[in-house]
C-alpha cells in the first residue's frame, strides 16, 4: 500500500563509488590519503599505489613490473633503478590486496582482477609514451600475471623477464589428495587459512630473509584456501595457454626454488612456440633469486638489463631523424 511506498521512497540511495563531495579522503591500509600517494582507481574503485623511476631524458622504452604474493613493488627499487639508469621508464604498483593498495589482504575474487589491472597502468603509461616498446618483469605470482598478460596481448610486448615464476603447482604442496582437500574446503570454508609462505626459502642471504620478515608491507599472513584456489585457476590456465605463446621472453630459475618448482620454467621453455627464448638456470638457486646471495642478485639484474637492452628495437630510419 501507500505505506509501504511511502517508506521505500524515504530510503536514500548512497552510490559508495561516488563519495559525497564531503566524504572522509580514501586512505591507504597504512592509513595515508591516496591524494599525498601515486596511485591508479582500478575497475572496481580500488586504490592501487604505483611507483615511477623515470629517467632523466627521453626514455628509450617501457618496463612494468609484477611482484608476487604477499609482498609489494617496493623491492623492486634497486632492480628499477638499474633500468632507469639506462634511460628505461620503469613502472609498478601494488596488486589489490597488497601493500598499499586497497583489498583484501592477500586474497582476490578472480585472479584476472591482477591481469585486467596490470593492463590498465600498462594502457595509461602506453597513452603518455605512444612510440615505446613495452616489456614486463614479473617474479613468482607476478611471473603468471606477466605470463596471462602478454598472452591477453601477444603482440604488444617486446619481450617478458620471469624470475622464478609461477608456472606449475609445486608437486609436493598439489598432490591430488591436497588438491582435493583444497577444492572441498574452498567450498566449505574458503577462507581457512593453510600454511604461510615460509621467507626461509626466499633467499640464502639471511639478511634478505630478516628484510622481508620486518617488512610490514608484506603479508605474513596465513594463504586462504580462496586464494589458493585462485592461484590453482592460474596454474590450470598457463597450461592451456603456453603451447600458443610466441613473444620472446627471458626465464631465470633457482633450480633449489621450494616455492615454484623449476620443472614449470623447463615446460614453458620445452612447449612454447617463441624462437626467441632463453633460460638460465642457477645451480643452488632459491626463489627470490634478485634478492639471493650477492653474486646471484648481481647476475640476475646483469642478465635482465642485457636481455632488455639487447631487446629494444633499433630505432627505425624515420624515428633516427
Ligand atoms: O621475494 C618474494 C617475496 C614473496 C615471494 C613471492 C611468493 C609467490 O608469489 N609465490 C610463492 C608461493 C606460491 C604458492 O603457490 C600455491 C599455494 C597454494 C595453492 F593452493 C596453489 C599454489 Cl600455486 C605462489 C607464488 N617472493
Amino acid at each position: 500500500g501507500s505505506d509501504v511506498l511511502s517508506s521505500l521512497l524515504r530510503v536514500s540511495v548512497t552510490d559508495s563509488s561516488m563519495p559525497e563531495p564531503g566524504a572522509a579522503p580514501r586512505r591507504s591500509p597504512q592509513g595515508v590519503p591516496y591524494s599525498d600517494l601515486p596511485h591508479i582507481v582500478n575497475a572496481d574503485g580500488l586504490h592501487l599505489f604505483c611507483r615511477y623511476w623515470e629517467p632523466t631524458g627521453q626514455p628509450r622504452a617501457l618496463v612494468f613490473i609484477a611482484h608476487g604474493a604477499g609482498e609489494h613493488c617496493g623491492p623492486y627499487d634497486e632492480m628499477a633503478q638499474r633500468l632507469k639508469e639506462l634511460s628505461l621508464l620503469v613502472f609498478a604498483h601494488d596488486h589489490v590486496g597488497h601493500g598499499q593498495s586497497e583489498g583484501d589482504r592477500m586474497n582476490i575474487k578472480d585472479f584476472q582482477i591482477y591481469i585486467r589491472d596490470s593492463l590498465q597502468h600498462i594502457d595509461l603509461m602506453k597513452s603518455r609514451h605512444p612510440d615505446l616498446p613495452v616489456f614486463i618483469v614479473g617474479h613468482s605470482m607476478g611471473g603468471a600475471i606477466s605470463i596471462l598478460t602478454a598472452c591477453e596481448r601477444p603482440g604488444d610486448f617486446v619481450g617478458v623477464v620471469l624470475i622464478a615464476p609461477l608456472v606449475q603447482m609445486n608437486p609436493e604442496s598439489a598432490t591430488p589428495f591436497k588438491v582435493f582437500m583444497a577444492k572441498l574446503l574452498n567450498h566449505m570454508l574458503p577462507s581457512l587459512t593453510m600454511g604461510s609462505i615460509e621467507s626461509k626459502w626466499l633467499s640464502r642471504d639471511k639478511r634478505q630473509v630478516e628484510a622481508y620478515d620486518a617488512d610490514e608491507l608484506n603479508y605474513h599472513g596465513g594463504m586462504r584456501v580462496s586464494f589458493g584456489m585462485q592461484l590453482m585457476a592460474a596454474v590450470e590456465r598457463m597450461q592451456r595457454e603456453i603451447p600458443s605463446i610466441s613473444w620472446p621472453f627471458l626465464l631465470l630459475h633457482g633450480d633449489a626454488d621450494k616455492l615454484c618448482d623449476i620443472r614449470g620454467s623447463r615446460m614453458m621453455y620445452d612447449n612454447s612456440l617463441s624462437t626467441d627464448k632463453k633460460i638460465k638456470i642457477y645451480e643452488g638457486g632459491y626463489h627470490a633469486l634478485h634478492h639471493d646471495l650477492p653474486e646471484v642478485a648481481e647476475s640476475v639484474l646483469k642478465e635482465l638489463t642485457t636481455w632488455i637492452t639487447e631487446h629494444i628495437p633499433a630505432a627505425t630510419s624515420q624515428e633516427a631523424q
